[in-house]
């Protein structure tokens, strides 16, 4: 059936939907002592509360026929066998092979690349690779976009604690700025550039990479020795030859750009922290990938996020899904779930390529606590577009519980997700507004104004602990949720057509801007915009 609406869990759900919406999470935590015990779910050192949503057993229980309905337990069954689900492109989205333990039997050349990774790090690592000059490297600078950077320099920097002698960098910005505004403090006789992307074909990632090579010729290399500088990770060896590059860590078409963290594409962690910490993370993915693989879908953790997602987005109309990693070390997990959750998600035609009918991915946004709470969380409590918002609280992070500020960190996240939910009690708001002398219209327009009703959802993610096992673990739960969610909304989460359009304009663009080309016939607003620009590079 494609109309996903007129099936019986979805209408169940819509009415389900409707009842709820009138119904408030505090007083249902008032006649459930249960609760929070209830809508609680571990696995692999995450704790997921979802005992925040508006939620109760029965929409549970809704929620999980709809999975059934969709045959959620053959998707999975696909995902796990490595099956083509990447229908429109006719290959498996098989990451989950990448993080099979060393003695399980793994698929082709995944045990050889990470073997080669291994001896490549600890040449690195202890001084034996050198750079022009004989000198050992003191930092890595990883050239990539999108899934070729987004996952690495997330996890660099969450772990940025078990640093040692080699600094990470990343380049993904086709923006000169970017690059330039690390070359600048780099040593050309120390620094490795590893060219990542999946194609080979990526234009910023060249780009970037052509000026790297050339600022090390320009500093005394010799193109023999431009080996010694310069490695690749990429499933096209003879772009990598063409452009160079003898030495190459390969993956396989089977491994979406943002599943790629788990290949080769992470080398700049194992170089930057360890392949002990890389391997580690590893088997915290590995852990979660048995979790979501077995338990029942009552109690799978990253299933249950995809479902109260779905309930959120789809039959509570809430369009909007926030992030708000309570770690400063995690600041990069809400750009990290953007391409994760937006790239896979963003589909309006289901696998068979009719039109959906239904909301599929909500927009994903968010920033760091406590940061966020000065910014953008006025319009999380008062604002009129109501959002879901999931808040990732390591419990232990960067300082110890000595600290006063490690202990308001955790406060601040507990206190904004119960405010969320609890809003302000309106006659206590009266009381002190009384107390403060106000009253008649003078006293209403004030209480309208900080009325604060609450019943805003939220998920509370703990990490027992920020450590290379756990992260590993709570982004494949999020991989999961990804995955899930697609099986339900009946779309192929592992394409991305959809950014290819512009990246053909841009090559037509560019070849106007360089006068190569002939102009095409572009819309006014185009016309005239290029003619500013010229005009403006002119003066
Ligand atoms: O790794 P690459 O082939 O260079 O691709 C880098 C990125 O760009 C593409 O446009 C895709 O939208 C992303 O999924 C991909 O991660």
């Amino acid at each position: 059936m494609n109309d996903l609406r007129q099936t019986p869990a979805w209408r169940e759900l819509g009415v389900l939907g409707a009842e709820i919406g009138r119904a408030r999470v505090d007083s249902m935590f008032a006649h459930d002592p249960q609760r929070a015990e209830r809508f609680t779910l571990s696995a692999a050192g995450i704790t997921l509360d979802y005992s925040k949503q508006r939620v109760d057993p029965a929409v549970m229980a809704a929620l999980g026929r709809l999975a059934e309905q969709q045959r959620f337990h053959d998707a999975r069954r696909s995902l796990f066998a490595g099956e083509a689900i990447n229908n429109s492109e006719g290959r498996a989205a098989w990451h989950i092979a990448l993080r099979r333990p060393n003695d399980a039997p793994l698929h082709d050349g995944v045990h050889e690349v990470r073997a080669a990774m291994a001896e490549f790090v600890d040449d690195v690592r202890r001084g034996r690779w050198l750079g022009y000059t004989g000198a050992p490297i003191s930092d890595v600078v990883n050239i990539g976009i999108g899934g070729s950077d987004l996952g690495p320099r997330l996890v660099c920097d969450s772990l940025a604690q078990l640093r040692q002698r080699i600094h990470c960098h990343f380049v993904a910005n086709v923006d000169p700025a970017d690059l330039d505004d690390i070359l600048i403090r780099m040593d050309p006789e120390r620094t490795l550039f590893i060219v990542t992307s999946k194609s080979f074909g990526t234009a910023e990632t060249l780009a970037n990479a052509e000026v790297a090579r050339q600022w090390l010729l320009d500093n005394g290399a010799t193109e023999a020795d431009i080996s010694k500088h310069f490695v690749a990770v990429s499933t096209n060896k003879d772009a990598v030859r063409e452009f160079g590059i003898e030495r190459m860590f390969g993956f396989w078409d089977w491994v979406g750009g943002r599943f790629s963290l788990w290949s080769a594409v992470g080398i700049s962690i194992a170089l930057g922290l360890g392949m002990d910490v890389f391997e580690e993370m590893l088997a915290g993915a590995h852990a979660m990938d048995n979790h979501f693989e077995t338990a029942p879908l009552e109690q799978n953790l990253p299933a249950t996020l995809a479902l109260v997602g779905i309930w959120n987005n789809n039959f509570l109309g809430l369009p909007t899904h926030v992030v708000v990693p309570y770690a400063q070390r995690l600041a990069a997990l809400p750009a990290f779930l953007q391409q994760l959750e937006m790239e896979s998600n963003g589909k309006s035609v289901t696998r068979d390529g009719a039109p959906t009918q239904v909301e599929t991915v909500p927009t994903v946004w968010g920033s760091v606590g406590t940061n966020a709470q000065h910014a953008f969380f006025q319009m999380l409590h008062q604002g009129v577009l109501a959002a879901d918002v999931d808040f990732v609280l390591p419990l232990s992070a960067a300082g110890s519980a000595d600290d006063e500020r490690e202990r308001q960190r955790v406060a601040n996240c507990l206190a904004q997700a119960e405010a969320l939910m609890r809003g302000r009690d309106t006659k206590a708001l009266v009381a002190e507004l009384t107390a403060e002398g106000l009253s008649g219209t003078a006293l209403e327009k004030r209480l309208a104004a900080r009325r604060f009703d609450g019943n805003r959802p939220s998920s509370m993610l703990l990490m027992d602990r920020l450590d290379a096992r756990t992260l590993g673990a709570l982004l494949a739960a999020y991989e999961h949720k990804v995955f899930v969610q697609g099986v339900v909304w009946n779309i192929n989460s592992f394409d991305q057509w959809g950014v290819e359009l512009g990246k053909t304009m841009a090559g037509q663009l560019l070849g106007e801007l360089e006068e190569r080309v002939g102009a095409v016939d572009h819309d006014g607003s185009t016309d005239a915009l290029l003619a500013r620009i010229r005009q403006g590079w002119k003066s």
